[in-house]
């Protein structure tokens, strides 16, 4: 089964391309990784799929249901790391969680016991404005997964975390995806993409570049690391 299904996706603001015919797929119980220099296409591309953004051309299936059309439906199956913003700055982590809880039906997770594996007890009844940046980030991981979503699309999933919170944030992404969790992962962070992905996919001005296991794309360049991969087939620094 395919969990994400993009096909020929084209999308504008105002006159300007960001996407210009993007295929991926990823599928059930994968973790891939959505690759590209700033301004690339990744977080449109995300929005799309989580039907917040209405594609110009081209076709988007969640487990096989149009984000838009059937918006209720995919709005279960999804978990969507929020942009800070999003959240509301004047409730706590706790109602924050709970709240979110409350928009899947059944089979989520205990909010409570989500907040203690995010290391977030000891700020549980913080105000998300009055957070650290860290405890932000784990807030809106938490409120992506207090669903048990079957699919989960982690927009730069441990930026800003310590090291101790990045490990232990991938053995909680790697846990959750042994119990049938479906992940598409945008991230600058290679290191971790390399030790996360099966595959990634690689955008650029609004295509896919390339597509593969990390090690693929590695022995493709020549390079040593992904890092450095990444860097050769996105022009170095340009
Ligand atoms: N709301 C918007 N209005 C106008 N242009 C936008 C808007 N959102 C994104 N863009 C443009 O679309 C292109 C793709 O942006 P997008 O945010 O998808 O890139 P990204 O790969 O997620 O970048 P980053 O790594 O910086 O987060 C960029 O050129 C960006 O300037």
């Amino acid at each position: 089964m395919t969990a994400i299904e993009v096909k020929d996706l084209h999308q504008r603001y105002g006159r300007k391309p960001a996407l210009d015919g993007v295929d991926l797929t990823v599928e059930d119980g994968e973790i891939v990784g959505l690759l590209g220099r700033n301004g690339a296409g990744k977080s449109t591309t995300v929005g799309v799929i989580a039907g917040l953004l209405r594609p110009d051309r081209g076709t988007v299936r969640v487990c096989g249901l149009d984000p838009v059309a059937d918006r209720r439906r995919v709005r279960r199956l999804l978990g969507v790391q929020p942009q800070d913003a999003a959240l509301h700055p004047s409730l706590t982590v706790r109602e924050l969680v709970r709240l979110h809880r409350g928009f899947h039906t059944g089979g989520g997770a205990d909010p409570d016991e989500l907040i203690e594996l995010l290391g977030l007890t000891a700020v549980r009844d913080t105000r998300f404005e009055s957070l650290s940046g860290g405890e932000a980030q784990r807030t809106s991981i938490a409120v992506a997964l207090v669903g048990r979503p079957r699919v989960a699309l982690l927009d730069e999933l441990t930026t800003g975390l310590d090291p101790q919170a990045r490990r232990h944030l991938r053995q909680v992404i790697t846990d959750r995806r042994a119990d049938g969790m479906t992940v598409l992962l945008v991230s600058h962070a290679m290191e971790e993409v390399e030790r996360l992905c099966d595959r990634v996919v690689l955008l650029d001005t609004g295509r896919v570049l390339a597509t593969g296991t990390p090690a693929a794309l590695v022995a493709r360049t020549g390079r040593a690391t992904l890092d450095e991969a990444f860097l050769a087939l996105t022009g170095g620094a340009r």
